[in-house]
């Protein structure tokens, strides 16, 4: 790893839950926030969009801050880099920016500080920072990701065979995930819990047969989460309403939303986009596919401190 050389750091967005898999199911799409690393005098961020010229130039800000504090917990100091930052995720839309962002950060810190941590290394630490492993396990892992995180522990199964495309349907507002998650109920009854488990599991157990049909009806079973977001998301329920019927198999609020994702087969999307696009003319209409790679760091940047 020569001085000079550039590091460029890819990680990609991802939808939560699918409907009940609540805090457990992530899918990663492809949608990315990338990240353009060469060594510096000082921590220096330059956004490459609009938006992202919101968030702090220096070292408070996030993915730089995430980063410092992975390398500190391996008793590594960062050498100061300065970082180009581009993305096309919507941000606090419900497609796993902070994800994809503490991700990127953990990368950072990995390369730069020469952790050598593995892909479950980073899943802990990013479950940990997330505080569920959904979003971060598509962004680490890709594809389909079914995570459990009890206490320190994580454990995941990480899927590749899903064949199908995701229509996103984002609303003009955020709605940050902190807010989303704070109209959810602190408990459930025991039946509840045990009726909103069996949903869960039939959902994993219809994609992992292909039984696309089944696994639409068990997205809209949820009992988790949906039923008490759809007042912070009304087109959740207008659509569906309206997406069974004009060809989606499944419909489900991504992450804690407000976007709302369409799934369909592979080729179905024209008919369920131009019949979506009438009903909800407000909306941005995006077609989307499953990210297969997860994250990825190409290129290297020297590791010792000046
Ligand atoms: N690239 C980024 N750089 C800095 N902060 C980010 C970045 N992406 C996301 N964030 C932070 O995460 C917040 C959005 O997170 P959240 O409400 O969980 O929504 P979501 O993860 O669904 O987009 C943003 O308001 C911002 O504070
Ligand atoms: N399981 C979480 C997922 C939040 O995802 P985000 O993309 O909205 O941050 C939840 O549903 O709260």
């Amino acid at each position: 790893m020569n001085e000079g050389e550039m590091l460029l750091i890819k990680v990609p967005a991802s939808t939560a839950n699918l409907g009940p898999g609540f805090d457990s199911i992530g899918l990663a799409l492809n949608l990315y926030l990338t990240l353009e690393v060469a060594r510096s005098e000082c921590w220096e961020v330059i956004p490459l969009t609009e938006e992202l010229k919101e968030f702090p130039n220096d070292e408070s800000n996030f993915i730089i801050r995430t980063a410092i504090e992975v390398a500190k917990t391996f008793e590594t100091i960062l050498a100061p880099c300065q970082i180009k930052v581009d993305s096309n995720i919507p941000l606090a839309r419900g497609l796993g920016s902070s994800a994809s962002a503490i991700v990127a950060g953990i990368e950072l810190a990995d390369q730069v500080g020469n952790l050598q941590l593995t892909k479950q290394q980073k899943f802990e630490i990013a479950s940990k920072m997330e505080g569920h492993p959904d979003n971060v396990g598509a962004s680490i892992f890709g594809g389909l990701v079914i995570g459990c995180q009890i206490g320190e522990e994580v454990d995941a199964e990480i899927i590749h065979s899903i064949d199908l495309d995701v229509l996103a349907v984002i609303p003009e507002e955020e709605l940050l995930t902190k807010s989303s998650r704070g109209v959810l109920p602190s408990s459930l009854s025991f039946g509840e819990a045990v009726s909103a488990g069996a949903v869960s599991n039939l959902l994993v157990a219809a994609l992992l047969t292909g039984n696309l049909k089944l696994a639409g009806k068990m997205m809209k079973q949820d009992k988790y989460h949906q039923p008490y977001r759809k007042e912070l998301v009304p087109h959740l329920q207008i659509m569906e309403e309206q997406a069974y019927k004009l060809g989606a198999y499944g419909v489900a609020l991504s992450g804690a939303g407000p976007t709302v994702l369409c799934f369909v087969k592979p080729g179905e999307m024209d008919s369920l986009m131009e019949g979506l696009t009438a009903i909800l003319p407000e909306m941005c209409f995006l077609p989307l596919e499953i990210d297969k790679e997860g994250s990825i760091c190409s290129g290297a940047i020297a590791t010792e401190i000046k």
